[in-house]
């Protein structure tokens, strides 16, 4: 299997800034990467091109040694060997789930038993053999979905290009889904590429995970060195929950921060007038699961305690006006005094 790769891809549709610019990028062979980033930072632009539906307007899509894409040329989709699953599904209403699925097979002139072979294959993937016969409009929106990627497998494509296909779904079948996507990865050997708002789903499914803003790339790293280790603070506030919190660091710290370091900054910090000589105003990326009630801590406030089930959610405040997330076991009254310690901090 062949690499994907992008290099220095840029499209500008001419409306002021690139929807996206000089973006870098070599998929992981057969990976999993998810694509993230606020709305309108050009993540579905990124997709339309791989695919083949927009040209970009600077750089070049490369699979293993086949140039796909350029500014001067394009390969038409049909010519990539890859396959999309759009939001909306994208099905044929008048035609059964079977004919859906096999459509493809269709039009590249593939019948009869092979038809039936794979497309049967490819249904028992997904868990939708019994509803071979059924039309689209007879199915849940989860089922519907199934369908669609059923549809994309039937093809054995390189790559799986996916538009946020679990956008419609709700809280509940979107985790029913991912296991379902997880099995695709595993089965089909595709490289896949998912675009979606949803960071934890990213977080649970992707082998790497790109972080977008304004049309450029700001990260791409698996998703336990994303989360510990993000670039910067658009990263460090889009991925899981914390905080970033102001503190007066020395010059030159470490990225990573213990308790010593912070307990230190965090005396300045909420002293009002403190000299912080030699220090510089450094932003730092604290995790809920690093807050911890310690009798040695600093004592903070609880404003808020929110029950979320399995724990308690803390918002926390301390002299200086800044707020920290935090965890508790526990339930603890807003507007308790407690003394909390912080077991790490990453400087964004
Ligand atoms: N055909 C087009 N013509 C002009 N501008 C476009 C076109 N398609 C996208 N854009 C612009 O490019 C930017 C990136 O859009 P894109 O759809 O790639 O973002 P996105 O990150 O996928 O957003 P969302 O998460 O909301 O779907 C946006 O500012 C959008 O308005």
């Amino acid at each position: 299997m062949a690499q994907l790769i992008l290099n220095h891809l840029t499209k500008d549709f001419g409306s002021g800034r690139a929807a996206v610019s000089d973006v870098s990028l070599a998929v992981r062979k057969q990976g999993f990467l998810a694509l993230l980033g606020p709305s309108g930072c050009g993540k579905t632009t990124v997709l339309r091109m791989i695919a083949g539906f927009e040209q970009p307007t600077d750089g070049s899509i490369h699979f293993g040694e086949r140039r796909l894409a350029d500014a001067g040329r394009a390969l038409p989709p049909e010519k990539r060997n890859m396959a999309m699953v759009f939001q909306s599904y994208a099905l044929w209403p008048h035609m059964t789930v079977a004919e859906n699925v096999g459509y493809p097979l269709k039009v590249r002139g593939i019948s009869g038993e092979a038809w039936r072979t794979r497309v049967g294959e490819a249904l028992a993937l997904v868990k939708l053999t019994d509803f071979a016969e059924r039309r689209p409009a007879a199915l849940s929106g989860g089922q519907r979905q199934r369908v669609a990627l059923a549809r994309c497998l039937v093809t054995s494509p390189d790559v799986v290009l996916l538009d946020e296909p679990l956008a419609n779904l709700d809280q509940h079948l979107r985790k029913a889904m991912e296991e379902t996507f997880r099995a695709f990865h595993e089965r089909s050997g595709a490289t896949m590429i998912y675009v979606t708002h949803d960071q934890a789903e990213a977080m649970a499914l992707a082998t790497d995970v790109a972080v977008m803003s304004e049309g450029r790339l700001l990260q791409v790293a698996s998703p336990a060195e994303i989360y510990a280790r993000p670039a910067g603070c658009v990263v460090g506030g889009l991925i899981g929950r914390g905080s970033i919190l102001g503190l007066p660091l020395p010059e030159g710290a470490e990225r990573q921060l213990g308790w010593p370091a912070l307990r230190q900054a965090l005396d300045l910090a909420r002293r009002k007038g403190a000299s912080i000589e030699g220090r510089v105003l450094a932003d730092v990326l604290i995790r809920p699961e690093q807050v911890h009630r310690g009798a040695d801590g600093i004592t903070m406030r609880v404003s808020s305690c929110v029950f979320e089930g399995e724990r308690f959610a803390l918002d926390l405040s301390f002299p200086g006006g800044q707020r920290l997330k935090a965890y508790s076991s526990v339930a603890i009254g807003a507007g308790a005094e407690v003394p909390f310690i912080i077991s790490g901090g990453w400087r964004l």
